[in-house]
């Protein structure tokens, strides 16, 4: 008969999402390596141990865990924390979709909402962007739009590139009904115009001269940008959140090798 720790490890080689999931909770209680697993992991019993080991030396099988078998309590709330995270984005996905079909709850908002999904397309931006360059006439104007112009560049490679390493796909309440899309805009981690809003409002923000009503519409557009993303079933939650994140982080690269006429002047000569 094979022991209960070999046929532990059987199961888990077979599966490994079980190792995961069960190696902490589905213990048995006859199972003398699962009684260590349970008793070791008590703060109460991680104290008293130490005094054991510290105090006696009459009970050495206690003292000293395998270093393996300490490792797999960690991946195990790990795998029960992501698998949480992942059944509320799932949720609440499903939930905030409320734009996804005409016939969903909010199905006669979808053409509006297709109006600011638009409105922060990277086409649009990067033609506006060099529209702006080609009439700029200061050398300071076509500086910031210059920088722009690299930022929106940036992000497409960026978020092409997450894109096609996390393939995760679009929800399946999704219509893929999207105007001008690359290959890999089938997959939706990162939401690419979360990512542009949130990269290009702080552009707008820190380098344009913006009275106060327009500075706080600019806001305002980001996130509604972001959240039509999730209402039009385009994206899950976490992909427009982790979006956000990623744009005003690329935001603070674009300021970190921000491009000035002394280092490349030929740019700056058009
Ligand atoms: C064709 C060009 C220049 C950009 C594609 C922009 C686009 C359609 C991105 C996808 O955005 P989501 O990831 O938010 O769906």
């Amino acid at each position: 008969m094979p022991s209960p720790r070999l046929s532990r490890a059987a199961n888990n080689s077979a599966n490994p999402m079980n190792k995961l999931e069960f190696m902490s909770l589905l213990t048995n209680a006859s199972d003398p390596v699962s009684i260590r697993h349970r008793t070791s992991d008590s703060p109460v019993h991680r104290k008293d141990s130490f005094n054991a080991t510290s105090s006696t030396a009459s009970q050495p099988q206690q003292q000293q865990l395998p270093e393996e078998d300490c490792m797999k309590l960690n991946p195990s709330f790990l795998g029960i924390a992501l698998s949480s995270l992942l059944a509320v984005d799932l949720w609440l996905t499903k939930t905030m979709g409320v734009c996804a079909r005409e016939g969903s709850s909010w199905g006669s908002a979808r053409p509006l909402m297709k109006l600011v999904e638009i409105s922060g397309h990277g086409i649009l931006w990067i033609a506006g962007t060099l529209y702006c360059l080609y009439k700029s006439d200061s050398s300071a104007g076509r500086e910031v739009i210059l920088n722009l112009l690299f930022a929106l560049l940036l992000d497409l490679i960026l978020v092409g590139i997450v894109k096609g390493i996390v393939k995760r796909r679009r929800p399946v309440h999704n219509r893929m009904d999207m105007f001008a899309t690359f290959s890999v805009d089938k997959y939706s981690f990162p939401s690419g115009h979360a990512t542009r809003a949130a990269m290009v409002s702080r552009f707008m923000l820190n380098h344009l001269v913006l009275a106060v009503p327009v500075r706080i519409l600019v806001m305002l557009w980001a996130v509604l940008v972001s959240l039509s993303r999730v209402m039009l079933g385009r994206h899950n939650v976490t992909d427009v959140a982790f979006g956000f994140f990623m744009g005003h982080m690329q935001y603070s690269l674009i300021e970190y090798f921000w491009l000035s006429p002394s280092i490349l002047p030929a740019l700056f000569r058009m």
